[in-house]
């Protein structure tokens, strides 16, 4: 590959740490014999919702390479050109940014999505180890200095994922891509793969400016002045504050340094802040029981106020008071809640559907506010709260039980930092009013939430080879499985059906309730119990193995282990 060099000197561009660089590049520099043979199906296979998710690395049995270099690169070609057409651009040149986390795959499919965008005639900005919000961010940010507003964003992450997989979320300033544009995109990817691949394809070269900006700094920085701003402008509302933080070895391990020390706030005690792709001290993600003990222990260990853990992106996060109670799930979503709902009362929360029914109450009896059960998934969350706020209905918080949640004041961007801004907001604002330092004012504002004493999720797994299949597909199957588990329960007095409800089928009684539905993007019915006792936890299960008895296709071990322990 040609390089040259066009240097941008430092009072042209004081904040670009690295000159630019004019590549060469072309798709076709890739032989066809290293580019294995795949159709539009082999592509399709690699959306996950709104997100495209495969195998980056090698070495793991029964896992094959599905996002090697070429397909990488024909990916982000297929976005440039889609943003091509949305922008309606003509010759007017875009610029894409480009991030990634931790991964030990990151530097390699940065590269191949450098090229790609080139080859799509789009100019690359590169922000290096970055946060998946941060890439929405820089859609946003209006400062020609670090080069944004960036016209669409590329994140490379697989979340909380295995080390060997990895993949991308897009984004412009409308958003996160839904599900119909990652069709798209990956429809189009398969015929530019296509092409590569063809033998008369021309090798057409074309000059494509990569540059590297450290948009970290503008991202951590208004974090920061939120913080600032939220507590009058005082410099370190933080001061005398001992906040530890674990990023579990992904993306978040900015937070300590470059958001709560410039607040005041003392890291001490602080973990797994490197970036290490391998994720050797436990999964980077809050809805882990590993990753909530050790941020539990830290915080007891070294007599903090608070903790907060990210996960590898720092899309989702949650917290822990000091004295070790965890802000996640249903709890960090009565902690927003009422901090939402202090500014503006009587605001409609929006939610996943497997929050409780404890927590329902909590937000309208106690907090005065709305719940609005939506479905699971922070972008359906999200397009959820900004379509009500569309209808007339007022709502500023969308939030799940994993930890993704967004604000109305901060553009509906999905980022698990965020969340944590508005909290440590409330501990500064609450001890300048005198009401009490440490974190008990958090703890005292989901005072009365009702807890259940048993809370668990079972994955019923659809072998989706199995004959009984008959043919259809697993959804249609796993649909077929929900409805005969409502059939079965219309006769039974202790049962009731939830009358309002976006996904599977809700149902109440012994006391508590369950969820069964089909997950987002696996072969699978998570099948989600609250119950006050072990014993009706049980009662509850057996509603719907009695149900599910003659599906041979489903898994239901984990079912039977709980009925029959
Ligand atoms: O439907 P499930 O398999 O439980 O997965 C649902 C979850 O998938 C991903 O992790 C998304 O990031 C979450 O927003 C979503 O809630």
């Amino acid at each position: 590959m040609e390089q040259c060099f066009s240097f941008v000197t430092r009072s042209l561009l004081p904040l670009l740490y690295v000159p630019a660089f004019v590549f060469r590049v072309s798709l076709s520099s890739l032989s066809s014999a290293t580019v294995p043979s795949l159709d539009k199906t082999d592509f399709l296979k690699l959306q996950n919702g709104s997100d495209i998710r495969g195998v980056a690395v090698p070495g793991v049995e029964g896992e094959p390479v599905s996002l090697p270099e070429p397909v990488t690169e024909a990916i982000a070609a297929a976005f440039g050109q889609w943003l091509l057409h949305k922008k309606n651009a003509g010759s007017q040149k875009l610029r894409v940014s480009v991030g990634h986390d931790s991964r030990i795959s990151a530097p390699t499919l940065l590269e191949a999505v450098s090229r790609g965008l080139g080859v799509s005639g789009v100019d690359v900005v590169q922000f290096g180890l970055a946060s998946t919000p941060a890439m929405f961010n820089s859609t946003l940010t209006e400062d020609e200095s670090f080069l944004c507003p960036a016209d669409g964003a590329i994140m490379i992450t697989a979340s909380h994922l295995p080390y060997n997989r990895n993949g991308f979320k897009f984004f412009t300033s409308e958003g996160g891509l839904g599900k119909v544009d990652i069709k798209n995109i990956l429809e189009r990817a398969a015929d530019i793969y296509q092409n590569l691949s063809d033998e008369n394809h021309t090798k057409s070269q074309r000059e494509v400016s990569i540059k590297k900006v450290d948009y970290m700094a503008v991202y951590t920085s208004g974090l920061v002045n939120a913080v600032r701003k939220a507590a009058g402008g005082l410099e370190k509302p933080l001061e005398g504050f001992h906040i530890v933080v674990d990023a579990g070895n992904g993306a978040g391990g900015f937070f300590a340094a470059k958001v709560l020390e410039p607040l005041g706030a003392i890291t001490s005690g602080s973990q797994f802040l490197e970036p290490d792709g391998m994720f050797p001290n436990h999964i980077p993600n809050p809805e882990d029981k590993t990753a909530m003990q050790a941020i539990t222990k830290a915080v007891l260990d070294n007599k903090a106020d608070l903790g907060i853990i990210f996960d590898t992106d720092v899309d989702r996060s949650a917290a822990v008071d000091s004295s070790g109670r965890e802000f996640n799930r249903n709890r960090l979503i009565a902690l927003l809640s009422a901090i939402v709902l202090e500014e503006h009362p009587g605001t409609t929360i929006v939610t996943d559907s497997v929050t409780s029914d404890g927590l329902t109450s909590f937000i309208e009896k106690k907090l005065g506010g709305k719940h609005h059960r939506f479905k699971r998934g922070y972008k359906n969350v999200i397009d959820e709260a900004i379509r009500l706020n569309s209808t007339g209905e007022e709502t500023h918080l969308a939030i799940e039980t994993s930890g993704h949640g967004a604000l109305k004041e901060n553009h509906w961007l999905d980022d698990g930092a965020y969340l944590m801004v508005k909290i440590l907001n409330k501990l500064a604002s609450a001890r300048a009013a005198g009401e009490g330092s440490g974190s008990k004012v958090l703890t005292d504002l989901v005072e009365g939430l009702d807890e259940p004493k048993v809370a668990l999720e079972l994955r019923l797994k659809i072998d989706k080879n199995h004959s009984d299949l008959e043919g259809r597909d697993f959804r249609e199957y796993g649909e077929t499985v929900l409805q005969q588990v409502s059939n079965s329960i219309e006769t039974n007095p202790n049962l009731k059906k939830a009358s309002v409800n976006y996904e599977g089928i809700r149902v109440s009684g012994f006391g508590g309730w369950f969820l069964l539905r089909l997950s987002l993007h696996d072969p699978v019915l998570p099948l989600n119990i609250e119950a006050q006792s072990e014993d009706d936890a049980v009662k509850l299960g057996l509603v719907v193995a009695n149900a599910v008895k003659e599906f041979n296709a489903l898994d239901t071990s984990a079912l039977s282990s709980l009925t029959h322990s």
